[in-house]
């Protein structure tokens, strides 16, 4: 069998999505790793006044594309921008774009989804389900083509405890939910949103089962798999250690809680959390599309691409380390000094919200508006609670999930494939990983500069040194109060202060 690299040489790839956290480091990994294919057709909507060209010139000004410009020159020219919203009918194509892909393409990456948790109804059907139809009966027009990768959620179908590598039934036919939501008021939506969604918790991971049921459907006319993974986090390698640049599922928390603003959250201590780098995801589907191209199975494969089977590491575990190294490397201008903790128990985490997010937020804003300044701290707690609200349905709980494709594919490849797309997480060191992230949180995201850590360091020792002040005069308080309101209490003041001058 061709190895990964022989089989992409020569090939068109089409990917939507493209300019998210996770095409992007599909793009910079084919580039890099199968310097040969021909053409990378990238799906992009024009926004903000730019056209599908200056968003891809302006994607690769990223520093996940550093190594890719030292072993290329010409990666440039591969490139071929088209303009196309999803949402759109047609996918917003022209009819030149429409039949130049039909005229060339190979293989499809289809990435594009609205990821937000709280996206409306109608609006994460259009996109997530309508728009993956309109591409893959685009793909039925493709006599070249050779495989068509969807990249679903492991959390797709999160209303089993134990999720089999298959497709499962639909929860309903979703060209019928489509059509009949069509006519209905936004309004009207809202209201039975909650009931169509029955097991699911949010529309995103209802959305993304529709379409993985539209995928398997079309496995009958053309080579289909579906990627699986669980929480996607900064890379382990590749192109280098931490790249991240996003605020998505933990990575906003991580970052709060570094800046001493997030200090609580449910979350189970002792449940695995299923985190998985993201350049582990696309070395699985960058496999995937070469085993279904090659191999060309009966059905859609589904693959599984998540951890906690192999190699888990539990939420209490990622708190620690979180922490410790957030101790060790800070981030700069830190609200308060690091020290996060989950907690199972509801009563608890709001006894915390109240004393150690909203008591403080408050204290600082009336400092903020007795200063002249704009008040900002309870706004930001209100969005952040808004996003632990809506992540904590998954940190309260614990899945497993079958890995019996990706152990067949990871079987498959050549050593030296399994080298160049390596997948196979048991080796990962979570302890180093964790570390690793937290630093590409500061450097990635946050734009800080590591020179500037002697400097956080003292920050921190400064707020530390506020807090013992500010615990101590409260302690005095208290006490004072105390003494005043009870004989007994100023009758033992008085005893230790008499006895320790006698
Ligand atoms: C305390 C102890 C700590 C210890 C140490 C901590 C270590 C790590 C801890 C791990 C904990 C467990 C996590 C379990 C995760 C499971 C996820 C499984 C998902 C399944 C996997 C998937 O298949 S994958 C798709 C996942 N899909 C998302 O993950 C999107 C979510 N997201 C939204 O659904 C929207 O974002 C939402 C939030 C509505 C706001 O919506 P919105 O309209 O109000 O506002 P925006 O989105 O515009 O964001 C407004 C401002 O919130 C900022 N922000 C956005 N997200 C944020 C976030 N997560 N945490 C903080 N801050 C966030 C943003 O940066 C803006 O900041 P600013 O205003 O300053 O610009
Ligand atoms: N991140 C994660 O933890 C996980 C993600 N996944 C899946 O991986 C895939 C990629 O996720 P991720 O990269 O994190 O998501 P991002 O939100 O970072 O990227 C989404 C991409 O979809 C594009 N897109 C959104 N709306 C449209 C539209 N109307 N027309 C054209 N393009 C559009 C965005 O383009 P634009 O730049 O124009 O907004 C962007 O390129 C998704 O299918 C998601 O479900 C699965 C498991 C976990």
């Amino acid at each position: 069998m061709a190895s990964i690299a022989d089989f992409y040489a020569g090939k068109n790839i089409l990917i939507t999505g493209a300019t998210g956290f996770m095409g992007k480091v599909l793009v910079e990994k084919l580039l890099r790793s199968c310097p040969d294919i021909n053409a990378l057709y990238i799906l992009v909507r024009p926004k903000a006044n730019q056209s599908p060209k200056d968003r891809i010139d302006n994607m690769l000004k990223s520093k996940l594309f550093s190594k890719l410009k030292e072993v290329s020159t010409d990666f440039q020219q591969k490139f071929v921008p088209i303009s196309s919203d999803l949402m759109q009918p047609g996918l917003g194509l022209s009819t030149e774009d429409e039949d130049m892909l039909k005229a060339h393409i190979h293989v499809i990456f289809h990435c594009a989804a609205t990821i937000r948790f709280d996206e409306p109804l109608k609006r994460a059907l259009r996109l997530n389900v309508a728009a993956t139809q309109e591409l893959l009966g685009l793909a039925e027009h493709m006599p070249k083509l050779e495989a068509f990768i969807h990249i679903s959620t492991a959390y797709a179908h999160c209303n089993h405890k134990h999720i089999e590598d298959v497709v499962y039934p639909s929860p309903v036919e979703p060209n019928i939910l489509l059509s009949s939501l069509e006519w209905m008021d936004d309004s009207i939506v809202d209201d039975i949103t909650l009931r169509l969604l029955a097991d699911w918790p949010n529309t995103y991971t209802f959305t993304k089962a529709l379409a993985e049921s539209i995928v398997n459907q079309h496995g009958e006319k053309f080579n289909t798999a579906i990627v699986r993974p669980s929480i996607i986090v900064a890379s382990w390698r590749e192109p280098f250690p931490g790249w991240i640049d996003n605020l998505n599922g933990p990575s906003g928390v991580l970052v709060a809680a570094g800046k001493g603003v997030m200090r609580t959250m449910m979350a189970d201590n002792n449940a695995v959390a299923d985190i998985i780098p993201v350049d582990v995801v696309i070395n699985l589907m960058l496999a995937a599309g070469w085993y279904t191209a090659v191999q060309r199975p009966q059905s859609t494969l589904v693959y599984n691409c998540t951890t906690g089977g192999v190699n888990p590491i539990l939420w209490g575990d990622i708190e620690r380390s979180v922490m410790s190294t957030f101790k060790q490397i800070p981030l700069d201008k830190a609200f308060r000094r690091p020290n996060a903790n989950f907690t199972s128990s509801y009563l608890s985490n709001r006894f915390w919200n109240l004393f150690t997010h909203k008591v403080p937020a408050l204290a600082y804003d009336t400092y903020l508006r007795l200063s002249g300044n704009e008040p900002m701290m309870m706004k930001l707690y209100k969005k952040l609670h808004k996003a632990a609200g809506l992540l904590e349905y998954f940190s309260v709980r614990q899945w497993s999930w079958s890995s019996k494709n990706l152990d067949m594919l990871k079987g498959q490849l050549s050593a030296e494939d399994q080298q160049n797309f390596n997948f196979d997480v048991g080796h990962l060191n979570w302890l180093e990983y964790m570390e690793k992230y937290c630093i590409g949180a500061k450097k990635y995201i946050l734009n800080e500069d590591m020179a500037d850590i002697p400097a956080a360091k003292q920050h921190l020792k400064k707020l530390r040194n506020i807090c013992y002040t500010c615990n101590t005069l409260l302690l005095v308080f208290v006490w004072h109060i105390f003494i005043a309101q009870s004989q007994v209490a100023n009758d033992l003041w008085s005893y230790m202060v008499s006895s320790s001058f006698a």
